[in-house]
């Protein structure tokens, strides 16, 4: 059976280790560059140097990135990029508590986490996290590496550019484009498109960095 080893042990490792379960996924151990541990029962294996080695013991081992994100960082996808280049697939996870209607495209490694919709003709780019009861309506197209916060709204036709976090329980109306890099503070509501990477807060959300 295929199995997954997880890229981290911290916060985030545990919500996807634990969604990991549910699904049915067979959760080899997770890397880290510390020991923290059996997370959710799960081992560690070692730092990411084990993983080359790994790939020898459970060849049809697949890897997701356990690492979350509260910037407009590029290190997770940086990380995804690497270890695929080892040999690992990146699968993409949803939680069996999760809603993905018809026609939407997800791209490697993307997390769907518990609680979350997302409507039909929406597609997603590699690496992205859809976080804990977030929704993403009809045809958004999310770059690679965005962070959707738990419980933030895209509206229909949304766009959002790679490495973009949107903040929890931000709201983005109909239509409305982010570029790249951006970094959109909690709670905040985007009513107009962001064309400049940078923090934006707020309602109606401006730029303050
Ligand atoms: C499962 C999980 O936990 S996933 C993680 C989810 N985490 C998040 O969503 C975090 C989102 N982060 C934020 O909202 C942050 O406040 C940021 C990134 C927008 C700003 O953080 P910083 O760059 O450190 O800015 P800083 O805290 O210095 O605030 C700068 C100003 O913006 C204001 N501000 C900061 N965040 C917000 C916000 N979300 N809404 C309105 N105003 C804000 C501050 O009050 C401050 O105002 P002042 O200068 O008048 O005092």
């Amino acid at each position: 059976m295929a199995s997954i080893v997880v890229i981290g042990g911290g916060g985030h490792a545990k919500v996807v280790i634990s969604v990991l379960k549910k699904a049915g996924c067979l959760v080899a151990g997770y890397t880290d560059r510390q020991d923290r541990g059996p997370v959710l029962g799960i081992p560690w294996l070692g730092g990411d140097g084990v993983l080359p080695g790994l790939l020898g013991t459970h060849p049809t081992c697949g890897a997701i990135i356990g690492i979350g994100k509260v910037d407009a960082s590029q290190l997770r996808l940086t990380l995804q990029d690497d270890i695929s280049g080892l040999g690992f697939d990146f699968p993409v996870i949803v939680s069996p508590h999760a809603v993905v209607n018809e026609d939407v495209a997800l791209g490697a490694g993307t997390v769907v986490l518990d609680g979350v919709v997302v409507n039909s003709g929406t597609e997603t780019g590699r690496a992205c996290i859809l976080n804990t009861n977030s929704t993403v309506e009809h045809d958004c197209r999310l770059g690679d590496n965005v962070h959707i916060a738990p419980g933030v709204t895209l509206s229909g036709g949304v766009a959002v550019g790679h490495n973009t976090m949107v903040g929890t329980g931000a709201t983005v109306i109909q239509s409305v484009s982010i570029c790249e890099d951006c970094m959109i503070g909690a709670g905040s509501t985007v009513v107009r498109d962001i064309t400049v990477p940078g923090t934006y807060v707020g309602s109606p959300a401006r730029r303050i960095k």
